[in-house]
């Protein structure tokens, strides 16, 4: 089941073409992030799926209709900070929150400030909170309404590092709760820790989109090391299947065609040759290699 289905959009401010033909679509149940340098279209692609901004053609639907305002409703997002009020109580601010929104129920404040994992310091000032206590909140008034989607923009902008744990565990237990998260952000590390896919755009391009593991899928990269390099730079080069081979520092890097590096196998046949390794190890590519690799083409 698709969440969100994009067909062909485009959007021109004057001569910049902010969004040129970007085709996806976002399944149920996933958390999905949207990536890309800046100027690339995130903030334009988020607007027109929340209805901020129009697109000069193509189409959109969520979960398989046409997009309503009834419908935008139970979609939940964090777009910016809201203000809330320094002086009043994490409870209080969601009842403005919803009064000014209109989304969802009284009730829905007490569920939501479970969620977000506030409900003990519901009746805390807002100035008393940690920036991830802050931020756990902003959360928490995209949950009024209960969505069981959100769309969320950078959201774990501005935090330290324990701020940002907090959040990654929240989207985590979030999604694990049934809620399908979309989520533009810059933080590569973050994304690839925390996405089930990902959609990569550069100058309103869609450069690559799908499952994060399909999209990082690249040759295999195995470390090799011994007390004599030279000799294992010569023998890991008649390893079968070898792409490419390289030094850094002490190490031999050898690519290997995806699926085929067997570290057990490499040890044997660097050991059958005379060579007896102090290091072999295989390299994960980082989704951050893949975002380079696809954006600086
Ligand atoms: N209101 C506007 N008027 C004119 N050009 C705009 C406007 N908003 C965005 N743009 C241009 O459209 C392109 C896409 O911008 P957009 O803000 O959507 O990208 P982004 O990926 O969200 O960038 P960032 O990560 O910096 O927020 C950029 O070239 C930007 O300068």
């Amino acid at each position: 089941m698709k969440v969100l289905e994009l067909n062909n959009i485009h959007k021109s401010y004057g001569a910049t073409k902010a969004l040129n033909g970007v085709s996806f679509s976002v399944p149920k149940g996933s958390i999905f992030g949207i990536l890309g340098p800046n100027g690339s279209g995130k903030t334009t692609l988020l607007s027109i799926i929340l209805d901020v901004l129009k697109a000069n053609d193509g189409s959109y639907t969520w979960l398989s209709e046409t997009p309503s305002a009834m419908q935008r409703q139970s979609i939940g997002t964090l777009l910016e900070t809201p203000n809330f009020y320094h002086y009043l109580s994490a409870s209080r601010n969601l009842e403005i929150t919803r009064q000014i929104s209109g989304r969802g129920s009284a009730g829905d404040i007490d569920i939501a400030l479970k969620k977000v994992k506030l409900y003990d310091r519901r009746g805390s000032k807002f100035s008393t909170y940690s920036l991830g206590m802050k931020q756990r909140l902003a959360i928490g008034a995209a949950l009024l309404g209960l969505p069981s989607i959100l769309v969320l923009d950078e959201p774990t902008n501005g935090l330290d590092p324990v701020g940002i744990v907090e959040i990654r565990e929240l989207i985590l237990e979030l999604n694990a709760n049934g809620h399908t998260i979309i989520i533009a952000s810059h933080l590569l590390d973050e994304v690839e820790k925390i996405c089930t896919h990902v959609a990569i755009m550069k100058f309103g391009n869609l450069l690559t989109c799908g499952p994060v593991d399909e999209v990082m899928a690249n040759d295999d990269c195995v470390e090799v090391g011994a007390d004599n390099s030279e000799a294992l730079l010569i023998v890991m080069g008649k390893y079968p299947g070898v792409l490419n081979i390289s030094t850094e520092k002490d190490l031999v890097v050898v690519g290997l065609q995806k699926g085929t590096a067997d570290l057990e196998e490499i040890n044997r046949f660097c050991f059958n040759s005379g060579i007896v390794l102090n290091h072999l190890y295989m390299r994960k590519q980082k989704l951050e290699t893949r975002f380079f690799e696809l954006t600086q083409n």
